[in-house]
């Protein structure tokens, strides 16, 4: 283990909001190893929620009594029930303590007003593949925070991007934050074209499942091929592919995809009461 995780390990982690994310990460978090369930804290509105989470992972309900290491607090509720939680759990913050804010649209300026004096504050914006390890999270820290354990939490429930201006959260909020949701509609619409075209929902879902992993895999595995030369590739001249692809483009496709991400981020920044 390295120093970083070291860090998280020895940290006792708060997740106040047990939904679609807060279970998600909960649930990576544990599965990478690197804090053990016996130091995460599952919390919510609804206890039985957080109960069924804290017995599938290992955690506990409460607080853990008489720790005295760092502890973070993951605050995944929606966006407009986070002041008042933060307010609720205000009088126990201590100067070790770190809040992190998973809350699309809230800036560290409206989060850093609601937290005592001394409290460590990161904002972060992760996605849901962070409950199968392959999550992207963007995180940035308020002033002079030691962004180390936060960073070391989230890499291992996938990969992190350290943003250095908090207007990025925006656009990285439409893209990678929502866009699971985005490719979710495309497996389930190719899909839905194999069917079209004779193949059984299982066989469809199966290939194409395996498409998209394995197209990702292939713009990861080398960053010096670009992704058009990937596409050249498949198209053979007047073949299947090419005639897809000119179908494509005349449905506007690329142009759905960078409007989706354009318009996610511009909710973004709206929700941030920035217009
Ligand atoms: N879903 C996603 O893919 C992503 C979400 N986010 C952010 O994560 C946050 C949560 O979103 P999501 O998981 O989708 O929402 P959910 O509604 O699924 O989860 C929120 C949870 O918080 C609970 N809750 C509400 N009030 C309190 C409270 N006072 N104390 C403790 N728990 C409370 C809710 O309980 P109940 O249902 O009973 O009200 C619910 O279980 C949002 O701020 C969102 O912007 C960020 C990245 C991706
Ligand atoms: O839809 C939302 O507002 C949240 C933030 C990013 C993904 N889900």
């Amino acid at each position: 283990m390295d120093k970083s995780t070291d860090k998280l390990g020895a940290s006792q982690v708060i997740f106040v909001g047990c939904g679609r994310m807060g279970s998600a990460l909960a649930e990576g978090v544990v599965n990478s190893g690197r804090v053990k369930g016996e130091r995460v804290v599952c919390l919510d509105a609804d206890a039985a929620k957080a109960s069924a989470l804290a017995k599938k992972i290992g955690a506990q309900t409460q607080l853990l009594e008489g720790f005295e290491g760092a502890r973070i607090w993951i605050i995944g509720v929606k966006p407009n029930d986070v002041a008042s939680v933060i307010r609720s759990y205000a009088s126990q913050f201590e100067s070790n303590d770190t809040v992190v804010s998973i809350a699309a649209g809230l800036r560290l300026g409206y989060l850093r007003n609601l937290l005592p004096p001394g409290v460590g504050l990161v904002r972060a914006m992760p996605n849901t593949p962070a409950l199968v390890q392959r999550g992207v999270t963007g995180i940035m820290a308020d002033d002079k925070e030691d962004l180390t354990p936060i960073r070391a939490l989230f890499e291992g429930v996938g990969h992190v991007v350290e943003l250095k201006a908090e207007s990025e959260f925006d656009a990285l909020t439409g893209l990678s934050g929502s866009g699971p949701a985005y490719i979710f509609t495309a497996i389930e619409a190719l899909a839905d074209g194999g069917v079209l075209m004779g193949l059984s929902r299982e066989v469809a879902r199966q290939l194409a499942v395996h498409t998209v992993a394995g197209a990702a895999a292939m713009v990861e595995a080398d960053p010096s091929v670009h992704s058009a030369e990937l596409k050249d590739r498949v198209a053979s001249p007047g073949g299947t592919t090419i005639t897809a692809l000119a179908s494509l483009e005349a449905n506007g496709f690329r142009h759905a995809l960078i409007e989706a991400v354009r318009s996610a981020a511009l909710q973004s920044r709206a929700m941030s009461g920035e217009e």
